[in-house]
């Protein structure tokens, strides 16, 4: 890491940052670990908060969840979904389809539940066997129930900077952002990977709190030189050590939202954690950094649909 202590504003580096620092200007030499597990809590308990003020009006936020197949970390996470809910005070639905569900059966079951008042919420599990057209089947799912934010109104608005539900990882990774009080204005973001779920709307969001961004993909030549000017660094490839600490600017923010695991089953993000942490100012650890607040957020964008409800 930098040994240099620069002001906030001409180091690119968030206050707490800078505060963390040791007197003098002398770095402990690794980047702290923001915790996104302790974060996620905190959210999820003001979601309960909330969702027990609704319930008080004679609401209770409703989520479905559809799984098709059985994808074993896609059963893990659909669990976690529905254990996230129940304790938040919200109700939960699991629909588990055969992986050789047909489409058209699928597509008959999101319209269902499009029709039922007591569902806020639907997201159908990501990936989808082969034989399904993923977007067409997101494309079926009401675009105000769309708390995954996936639907192409939804990808839209918040494209004109008007969003309704946005989606939970790059909503989550704001989070983290906000709550590590780093500064988005006039600074420069560097996000590896341009999938619809999480590098374009995540480019969108950081766009909109003001900052330069930069979003590269698969393509992109020498990924250092452009990762290397970030003050704020996404890295979501699901390619494992895409990004090591020589790509990285000293005090920056890197923000990881790979899951791979490793050859010794271990779970690893797409950043080499040891050596990122040697030059970045704070770093998001896999597991425990953005992973849980995709589930908070999916909470937050469940129980919001919810509160609209009472307005219609
Ligand atoms: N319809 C959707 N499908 C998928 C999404 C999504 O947001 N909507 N995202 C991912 C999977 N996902 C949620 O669905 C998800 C992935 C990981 C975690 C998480 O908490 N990870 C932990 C580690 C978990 C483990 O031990 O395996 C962590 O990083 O700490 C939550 C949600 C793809 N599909």
């Amino acid at each position: 890491m930098s040994s240099s202590a620069a002001p906030a504003a001409s180091s690119g580096l968030s206050d707490r940052q800078d505060a963390q620092r040791a007197p003098g200007g002398q770095d402990s030499g690794l980047g702290r670990i923001i915790d996104g597990k302790a974060l996620s809590e905190s959210i999820r308990a003001d979601v309960a908060r909330r969702a027990r003020e609704l319930a008080a009006r004679g609401v209770v936020p409703g989520l479905a969840v559809v799984l098709v197949g059985d994808n074993p970390a896609s059963q893990v996470y659909v669990r976690n979904k529905a254990a996230a809910c129940e304790k938040a005070g919200l109700h939960s639905r699991v629909l588990r389809l055969a992986a050789d569900i047909s489409e058209q059966a699928l597509l008959e079951v999101v319209q269902e539940l499009n029709r039922d008042p007591a569902v806020h919420g639907i997201l159908v599990q990501l990936p989808l066997p082969p034989h399904m057209d993923a977007a067409k089947v997101i494309e079926t799912i009401a675009a105000d129930k769309d708390v995954d934010g996936f639907h192409v109104s939804n990808a839209g608005l918040l494209m004109t900077g008007k969003p309704l539900f946005r989606p939970c990882t790059p909503y989550g990774i704001m989070k983290i952002l906000e709550s590590e009080q780093v500064a988005l204005r006039g600074a420069e973001a560097v996000v590896v990977g341009a999938s619809n779920i999480v590098g374009k709307p995540m480019a969108m969001l950081l766009l909109a709190a003001g900052a330069t961004v930069t979003l590269c993909n698969s393509k992109t030549r020498d990924l250092g030189t452009q990762t290397r000017r970030a003050d704020v660094l996404v890295v979501a490839t699901g390619k494992p050590g895409i990004v090591t600490g020589d790509m990285i600017k000293p005090g920056a923010t890197v923000i990881d939202v790979g899951i791979n695991r490793n050859a010794d089953g271990k779970l690893v993000g797409d950043v080499d954690f040891e050596s990122a942490r040697r030059v970045a100012g704070a770093i998001t650890p896999v597991p425990g950094g953005v992973g849980p607040m995709t589930i908070a957020m999916l909470l937050v964008n469940t129980l919001e649909a919810a509160e609209r409800s009472l307005q219609h």
